[in-house]
């Protein structure tokens, strides 16, 4: 079942336009990334999405349904600016707003929820003393309040220190396993890449590229760059005399750097620099990062 189903979603802001023709679907069950720089159109997306901003044209359905009040008590928002009560505690906090919800869990069950973002150890202390980051784990907390369907999340991980990404990251990966659609958004390429079924990079309110992490590295793979180790180094007349399909490109240390259009080049390249006599130590592919499509795009 289609969990997210965005047709030619526009928002203007005056002249504006933050969002320019968006078409997307998210299935059920999926963990869908949204990658984009700053003002890329990230958080009106979800604003728009969630019904707290109005869109100026397109179709938006969510869960089936294109009245967004009849689904919204089967989503749960992790806003970019969270809305917290600052002088309760945070499991008081989560309780509270988990009645709101009709969320039936436990005193108990509050407290393993808290434990379950990292705040473990918070959940008596005043949110008013939070820091940035944990303030960031009890919205993701709340957004996961009266078992919601669909999940999404603004930034979760942005500003929250390594040991605090993964454990957010096992969180969606378990979400995910108990049947829940997560739709998040990030800065972070390394983080989205690791974590979604699928990845859209953003630009000036469009999409630009859209698939899974891998082929989105795939579509780029055009050129391979090789980094080759000889002893003695490898020229650029030794690279010359190989297939026109390799080009010389730098030499660099111990290092000589080859660029091919595909890794099937290697075996051969491997055989020339035997067949020349060199002793050959290391050939090593560098494939493009996401974030260099990222940079790229
Ligand atoms: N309420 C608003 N009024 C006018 N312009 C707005 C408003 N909200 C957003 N914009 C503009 O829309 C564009 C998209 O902004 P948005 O906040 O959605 O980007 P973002 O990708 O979430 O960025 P960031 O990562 O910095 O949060 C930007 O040019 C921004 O200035």
């Amino acid at each position: 079942m289609t969990t997210v189903h965005i047709e030619e979603l526009t928002k203007k802001f005056g002249g504006k336009v933050a969002l320019d023709g968006i078409s997307l679907t998210v299935e059920e069950g999926e963990i869908f990334g949204f990658v984009g720089h700053n003002g890329a159109g990230k958080s009106t997306f979800i604003h728009t999405i969630t019904g707290v901003l109005p869109k100026s044209s397109g179709k938006i359905t969510m869960l089936g349904e294109e009245n967004l009040d009849n689904v919204k008590d089967r989503m749960g928002v992790m806003p970019d600016t969270a809305n917290l009560y600052e002088y309760m505690k945070g499991v008081k906090f989560l309780k509270f707003m988990g009645e709101l919800k009709d969320d039936k869990r436990t005193k108990r069950e509050y407290v393993s929820l808290m434990e379950a973002v990292g705040l473990g150890a918070e959940g008596d202390k005043k949110i008013k003393d939070y820091s940035f980051g944990m303030r960031k784990k009890i919205s993701i907390a709340q957004a996961l309040l009266g078992d919601p369907d669909l999940i999404i999340l603004d930034e979760p991980t942005s500003g929250l220190d390594p040991e605090s990404s993964i454990k957010i990251r096992q969180l969606v990966k378990q979400l995910q396993q108990e049947g829940k659609t997560v739709f998040l958004t990030s800065h972070n390429l390394d983080e989205i890449e690791k974590i979604s079924d699928r990845v859209g990079i953003l630009k000036e309110g469009r999409i630009e590229k859209l698939g899974t992490p891998e082929e989105l590295k795939n579509e780029k793979q055009e050129k391979i760059t090789l980094a080759i180790r000889t002893t003695p180094a490898l020229e650029k007349e030794d690279v010359d005399q190989m297939k026109k399909e390799v080009v010389f490109l730098q030499k660099e240390g111990v290092y000589t750097w080859l660029e091919v259009d595909s890794e099937r080049l290697v075996p051969d390249i491997s055989k020339a620099i035997i067949d020349s006599g060199k002793q050959l130590y290391e050939i090593t592919p560098k494939k493009e990062s996401l974030e260099d499509i990222f940079i790229n795009t």
